[in-house]
């Protein structure tokens, strides 16, 4: 059985029924709940299973959470767990990532055809039905028209292909696809959900487990000779092909008026792949770390992660028993449609790696346009830390985004004018993030129901080398606190 909570508790209010809940949606509620309890019951039983086998085999169990909203980094921080403590499967698994680095490549070009399509034909409103980079508005002080000749218009005829890349791309990678869920709003996991107030721009690719879209894709382009198919694939035979146009659309002065001027917001890591169109879209492209953790593929499931510890400092307690530890990594969707699936995970919970993205300050949540990306991160940052239940849990936090922080500050943007509270403290990354540090490590102190620390590191998780290092660190400090107990779970 899951808990119940009782009406003192944070979770009692979001286990009520809406006052004004229709016969046909009290159905659909009761469905659901009963599915949901289906599903705990089956944890519950797994949990049970494995807790009997940890005890049998004297290993110890640690059961981290990765939570934050929507794009903070927990998938690319979860890569960068499996790259540098699973590394023999990670190998294995690379070249899945090479459909899900092509996808994004594509998406970007094909949303980039579509604004300067929209230029030339005059639309002052692209089509936003599709994607959700391509909701774009023109400023109507800046609509003097941009230079498009016949040279665009080629361009747009010979890249059209790869809108059937994508689709087939889509198609592929579909296995372990779904459309996101529309459903109902919170901002906390804790709260009662209200409805989606109207998303102005339709969703991401998705997927529920990219660990099925990645094996599935790993035994797609293995040969029974165990050599790749890389080279008789016929999406990447179609992107080499329009490698060299590809690169004139997005190296084209006046398309890149025309991002800017519809204020396109193309994901964080378009720039880095458009950039090295010369080596990912070849016949031959190898797929680095580096491209798969800027591989963006928004996460709609909840899925796990297994990772083995052995023969570390942190792995003899007092009665000389070296049993090694097993941490089981699971990785939320952050979208606020999907913080109610994260309350049965909280259950029994040892850590919890919170990831708040420090450049977001001046940016507004894909879901609900109307709320402050910041202000979220801080809204649920304040829930996790206030609730009872996550108490005795240890957290860590990941300022994340670091380099973008930079970049952000470097362009000129001012943190006071979004966050007056900054004052005039200097406009550079140190401060931002010491000025932040302090705001989210006082929230923890001020809203914890128990005393405990909080392990605070200023990250850049698609950095990998120096990501590495923090994990250990992180292991390390994790371990060392859970020693003392010998059963964790
Ligand atoms: N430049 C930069 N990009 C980052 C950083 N962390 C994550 N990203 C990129 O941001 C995008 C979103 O990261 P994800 O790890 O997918 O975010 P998530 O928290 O799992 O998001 P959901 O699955 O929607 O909950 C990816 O394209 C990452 O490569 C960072 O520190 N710097
Ligand atoms: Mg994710």
């Amino acid at each position: 059985m899951g808990f119940i909570p009782g009406p003192t508790d944070p979770f009692y209010e979001l286990m009520q029924p809406p006052a004004d809940e229709t016969p046909a949606q009290a159905t659909a509620r009761q469905k659901r709940e009963l599915d949901a309890q289906r599903v705990n019951d089956r944890i519950d039983d797994m949990l049970k299973e494995e807790r009997a086998q940890a005890k049998k085999s004297g290993r110890s169990v640690v059961k981290v959470l990765l939570l934050g909203q929507s794009e903070s980094g927990k998938s690319t921080t979860l890569k960068n767990f499996r790259m540098r403590f699973a590394k023999e499967e990670w190998e294995q698994e690379r070249d899945g990532w090479r459909s899900v680095v092509q996808l994004n490549v594509v998406r970007s070009i094909t949303t980039i055809v579509r604004v300067v399509q929209a230029e030339i034909n005059g639309d002052t409103h692209a089509d936003d039905s599709d994607d959700q980079e391509s909701v774009i508005t023109v400023e109507s002080n800046q609509s003097e028209t941009l230079k498009f000749t016949e040279k665009h218009q080629l361009l747009m005829i010979r890249l059209a292909p790869l809108v059937s890349v994508e689709a087939e791309l889509k198609r592929r990678l579909g296995a372990g696809a779904e459309p996101p869920q529309l459903t109902s709003m919170v901002a906390t996991p804790f709260d009662t959900p209200h409805e989606n107030p109207g998303r102005r721009r339709p969703a991401e690719f998705s997927v529920r487990s990219w660990k099925d879209v990645i094996e599935q894709e790993q035994r797609s382009t293995l040969l029974s000779d165990g050599s790749t198919a890389c080279d008789t694939d016929s999406t990447t035979t179609v992107m080499a092909g329009c490698k060299d146009d590809m690169k004139a659309l997005w190296q084209d002065k006046a398309v890149q008026q025309a991002l800017k001027r519809r204020k396109l917001v193309l994901p964080d890591s378009a720039g880095f792949f458009l950039n090295d169109l010369d080596r990912i879209a070849t016949r031959d492209y190898v797929v680095t770390d580096n491209d798969i953790v800027r591989a963006r593929l928004r996460t709609v499931g909840i899925q796990e992660y297994r990772l083995s510890f052995k023969n570390g400092p942190w792995d003899h307690t007092k009665s000389g028993k070296a049993s090694g530890w097993e941490w089981r990594i699971f990785d939320v969707g952050g979208c606020r449609t999907l913080r109610s699936a994260w309350l049965p995970y909280f259950e029994a919970v040892n850590v919890i790696i919170f990831l708040s993205p420090v450049s977001v300050f001046d940016q507004r949540l894909d879901e609900d346009r109307r709320v402050n990306r910041l202000e979220d991160s801080i809204l649920l940052w304040t829930a996790i830390c206030s609730s009872r239940l996550l108490a005795k849990t240890q957290l860590i936090l990941f300022l994340n985004k670091c380099d973008l922080l930079r970049r952000k500050l470097k362009r000129g943007v001012k943190v006071t004018q979004y966050l007056p509270s900054y004052g005039d403290k200097p406009n550079d990354v140190m401060s931002v993030v010491k000025y932040f540090r302090e705001k989210f490590r006082d929230i923890q102190k001020q809203h914890s129901p128990e005393h405990r620390s909080v392990y605070i590191y200023p990250t850049t998780v698609t950095d990998t080398e120096a990501t590495g290092l923090t994990l250990e660190s992180v292991r390390d400090g994790v371990l060392r606190e859970n020693l003392a107990a010998s059963q964790l779970i």
